[in-house]
């Protein structure tokens, strides 16, 4: 396999250190033929859809691609913005934001980028961009607070394939979670709190994750557990019995059992039961989304009503609250560790020697 040239090494070069913010990814346009573009990159990862990759082809691009692009993106016009996909905005704000704050704490050489897993801005090509503009420190950081195959590996495997062409490949971090991280925890309590204070308090608070199919548990894949165990944490954070809080999984695809319980049923069983108010928040999801604003907060919002439920509040995604961006840069700071990220006067001065004198050698060399 061909291995890319690389610009001719400038010695006295300087390394910069970056954080690359990953999310899923979104459609470009809330158009069926946008929204095909992504759902077929998306559903083609094996990382995603485990079943062998031939009889998959057939019935992604027989089956579920012509029905599901429509009907998905339908879905997507009515969470639409001016500005786009609010998975895009809420992301982009995020890194913007956690820059500026990593700034304020110190590490003026850091930049934050963010990238998509599927669609843009493509993983590969923010790489590709953070190679230009000088970093050789990579911290490649998953808005994903659970690790799961489906969507963590899928994002290393990603990094790792980009990688493989690469002659001159950075040093790179990992993050594989943060589940039980305080700066997460209480970034969410922060959030429910202040819903609870500008709006009272439902007789349940329902946590609902992404699901995955339940084989991956079988299987060993830890997702599961630790969306039990943010569950629990936050509950703790608040203050909650056992009674109070329920952790359900949501946005099951196709016909295999997902993980259980289902928050759809389980939200018209409450109202069944005579619980007038429930209070719902999406905790592995950092941004909100098609599945919390269209998925959540209009057809779960539906069934809760229509079976006898009065009040339904759902609470926003953390998005780009200061507190998360506070918990973000206190992620981001434990595996920046031991890179020279904060800069004293003297080291700035040296820096910018070592710069100049890079400079001046890429000058001589006509780079
Ligand atoms: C096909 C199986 C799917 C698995 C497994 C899966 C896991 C998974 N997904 C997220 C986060 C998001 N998923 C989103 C949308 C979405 N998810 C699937 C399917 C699987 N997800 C589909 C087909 C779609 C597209 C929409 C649709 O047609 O229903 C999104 C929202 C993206 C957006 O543009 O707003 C997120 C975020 C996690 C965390 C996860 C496993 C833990
Ligand atoms: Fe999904
Ligand atoms: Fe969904």
């Amino acid at each position: 396999m061909p291995f890319r040239k690389e610009p001719p090494h400038i010695h006295g070069t300087v390394p910069h250190s970056a954080i690359v913010l990953v999310n899923l990814g979104t459609p470009d346009e809330p158009t069926r033929s946008s929204v095909r573009r992504y759902l077929k990159q998306f559903l083609s990862d094996p990382r995603v859809v485990e079943i062998p990759s031939r009889i998959w082809w057939f019935i992604l691009n027989l089956f579920i691609l012509p029905f599901r692009s429509g009907q998905s993106a339908a879905k997507y016009r009515t969470i639409w913005t001016r500005e786009g996909s609010p998975l895009r905005i809420h992301t982009a704000q995020q890194a913007a934001k956690l820059q500026a704050v990593l700034a304020e704490r110190g590490h003026e050489d850091v930049k934050v980028a963010m990238a998509m897993r599927y669609g843009t801005p493509s993983l590969p090509d923010v790489l590709d961009q953070l190679k230009a503009d000088g970093c050789d420190r990579i911290v490649v950081l998953p808005a994903y607070p659970q690790y799961s195959g489906t969507t963590t590996a899928s994002i290393w495997d990603s990094v790792f394939q980009h990688y493989a062409r690469v002659r001159n490949v950075p040093e790179l971090r990992l993050v594989k979670h943060y589940h039980d991280h305080e700066g997460y925890i209480n970034a969410l309590r922060d959030s429910v709190q202040a819903h609870w204070d500008a709006h009272g308090r439902g007789q349940k608070l329902v946590m609902s994750f992404h699901g995955t199919p339940k084989r991956t548990l079988e299987l060993g894949d830890p997702y599961f557990c630790e969306c039990q165990k943010t569950g629990r944490l936050l509950a703790d954070a608040l203050g909650l019995a056992p009674d109070d809080y329920l952790v359900t999984f949501q946005s099951r695809f196709g016909k295999a059992e997902w993980l259980q319980p289902y928050t759809a049923p389980t939200v018209q069983q409450l109202a069944r039961d005579g619980v007038e108010r429930i209070d719902v928040i999406c905790p592995g999801f950092t941004s909100d989304c098609l599945e919390t604003l269209e998925e959540i907060s209009m057809e779960v919002r539906h069934d809760f009503i229509s079976n006898g439920g009065k009040d339904f509040h759902y609470i926003p995604c953390l998005n780009a609250s200061p507190s998360w961006i506070r918990g973000m840069a206190e992620i981001a700071e434990q595996h920046l560790i031991g890179w020279p990220t904060i800069q004293t006067p003297a080291q700035r001065e040296a820096r910018r020697l070592d710069a100049e004198r890079g400079a001046q050698n890429a000058a001589r060399l006509g780079a």
